[in-house]
């Protein structure tokens, strides 16, 4: 299988001379659950970021898809996190204005390569796969204000995954759930990117999730600076 990300001594800080990673080593295969969990303040969030593209790390080596991310242009960073990558945000952030449906194609709006050549029409039909397949499928045309928060996470899990990006970056999207929606969530997160040949990085604080998966990193143990 192939590597989708190959990570060689990244550094990053948000302050000069205040350093919060430096991380030697990782790589992650195509198709990978890798679960990344750490104490609060370990750095989690800051390591998806760049991940994602949205920070921009000054040292090192990140390759994702075969791109180097340091020193990339910020547009193409952004593009190719709009077109290959789907984020579950910890508080979901769906769009409160827009209904199930809306919220879950936007992706595929922002970015017109996340289509991948499929006609709105395709689109909607994939979407609505996508939502039966997350138990969703019949509340749609409901407003996000209006369905329960295990509801949302399954709206912001089917927003990651339109358009079948190649990475999917989780950072706590499990913690307002209790221990059996939590489970269930997990399940059918992994039987979509299973689908698709998606690879899921999770984040979370809490290690009793790692059972889970069958790879983890502890940050704090590859993270050179110590919190
Ligand atoms: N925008 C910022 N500016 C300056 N320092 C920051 C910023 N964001 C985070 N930090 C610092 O970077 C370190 C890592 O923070 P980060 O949010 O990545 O940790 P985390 O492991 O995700 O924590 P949590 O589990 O609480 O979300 C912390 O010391 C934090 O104070």
């Amino acid at each position: 299988m192939n590597d989708i990300i190959n990570l060689k001594n990244l550094k990053y800080s948000y302050k000069k001379n205040s350093p919060v990673l430096d991380i030697e080593n990782l790589n992650v295969k195509e198709g990978e659950k890798l679960f990344l969990y750490g104490p609060s303040g370990c750095g989690k969030t800051t390591f998806l970021s760049i991940l994602s593209g949205i920070l921009p790390a000054y040292d090192g080596s990140l390759k994702i898809f075969n791109t180097e991310f340091i020193g990339l242009k910020p547009s193409l960073r952004d593009q190719l996190r709009g077109s290959e990558m789907g984020y579950i945000f910890q508080l979901f952030n769906l769009i409160p204005y827009l209904n199930v449906l809306d919220n879950i194609l936007l992706p595929c709006k922002i970015s017109p390569l996340r289509r991948k050549n499929l006609s709105l029409q395709e689109l909607k039909e994939k979407c609505v796969e996508l939502a039966n397949n997350l138990k969703i499928g019949k509340i749609l045309n409901k407003k996000v204000t209006e369905i329960s928060i295990g509801q949302q996470q399954r709206v912001a899990a089917a927003r990651a995954l339109i358009g079948f990006p190649k990475l999917i970056i989780a950072d706590e999207p499990t913690s307002s759930l209790d221990a059996d929606n939590r489970e269930q969530f997990l399940k059918n997160l992994f039987d979509q990117c299973e689908s698709q040949n998606t690879t899921l990085i999770f984040v979370s604080h809490d290690k009793d999730l790692k059972k889970f998966f069958s790879n983890h990193i502890y940050l704090p143990e590859i993270n050179r600076v110590k919190s």
